[in-house]
């Protein structure tokens, strides 16, 4: 079985897949999200694993609006995995690590680190990587520039670099959600992971210019106490003003409610998608040395 994943090695999507399924696959890395979810859909893998959200710095919106405009995929699975972020430099300027000119990492990592990087470095260039991993790769083949990488301790260990400070994220409760793609409806369990939550996606566009829409739709879920653990809105990207919803519900489609719910929403004008009905995962610790 091949899954595909945000690479290169060591990247936390990375570790995510290593820790889900497990070591009998192939591994497959892709340098970016878009090439990884096209990887799916053509069926070049049999599953893909991609970064959804992340608890310090809300959705990671190039792959929801990727499988919302571009590539639509079932969510068969949900990961959440705890996040480190160290701050490594080449061995060769460990010595000098506070005089770099640049931080370079995937822009979540950036964010979550906001606060140490103002306070440790004022005024220092961000450069934005198309992963950690792919960071810490260049900061490993550039020993000769004053540029550290922000990314985990598995990718200091796999390119070969030093963490010069640890767990530098601002806020200590820090977890990423992967989604596992697939074009089939199709189930996977983890050989080594048990499910802890059940979950169902939507993606619901509003009728036009009809007051209380937004209102009208969540009624339809509160009164068939269906409990939602995230709304948020994205933009169409048809004109200022027009959005879709993407809808969690902590249940799995049954038989009833959910495609009551849905029908409801239909009767409403609403535009109603199923994204995934699939069981939710967590990675209970991050990797120590
Ligand atoms: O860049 C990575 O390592 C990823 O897997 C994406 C990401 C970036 C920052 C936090 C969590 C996931």
């Amino acid at each position: 079985m091949k899954v595909g994943f945000l690479g290169p090695r060591a990247t936390f999507t990375h570790l995510a897949v290593q820790a889900f399924f497990g070591e009998k696959i192939e591994e497959v890395a892709y340098s970016t999200i878009p090439q990884c979810i096209d990887a799916v859909a053509e069926g070049k893998v049999d599953y893909a694993v991609v970064p959804t959200e992340n608890a310090l710095e809300g959705s990671v919106n190039l792959t929801i609006d990727y499988l919302i405009h571009e590539q639509p995929l079932n969510i068969v699975g949900e990961i959440v995995s705890p996040i480190e972020q160290h701050l490594m430099v080449h061995p060769e300027n460990t010595g000098k690590w506070e005089n770099i000119t640049r931080v370079f990492s995937h822009s979540h990592a950036i964010a979550q680190c906001h606060k140490f990087l103002h306070h440790t470095f004022n005024g220092i260039t961000y450069d934005y990587a198309t992963s950690t991993g792919a960071a810490a790769q260049y900061v490993s083949n550039h020993p000769d520039e004053a540029v550290a990488a922000i990314a985990n301790e598995l990718a200091a260990k796999e390119y070969g670099l030093e963490i010069v400070k640890e767990n530098i994220h601002d806020y200590q409760y820090n977890h990423t959600r992967f989604a596992i793609l697939h074009p089939a409806k199709k189930e996977y369990n983890s050989p080594l992971l048990s499910p802890d939550r059940e979950k169902s996606t939507l993606m619901i566009t509003l009728p036009s210019d009809q007051s209380g829409a937004l209102h009208q739709v969540l009624s339809a879920f509160t009164w068939r106490k269906l409990n939602l653990s995230k709304i948020e809105s994205r933009p169409m990207k048809t004109g200022l003003g027009n959005y879709f919803f993407i809808i969690d519900i902590d249940m799995r489609i049954d038989e009833v409610l959910i495609p009551g719910a849905i029908a409801e929403l239909e009767a409403l004008g609403c535009g109603v998608k199923l994204l995934g009905s699939y069981e939710a995962y967590s990675i209970k610790k991050s990797i120590k040395k």
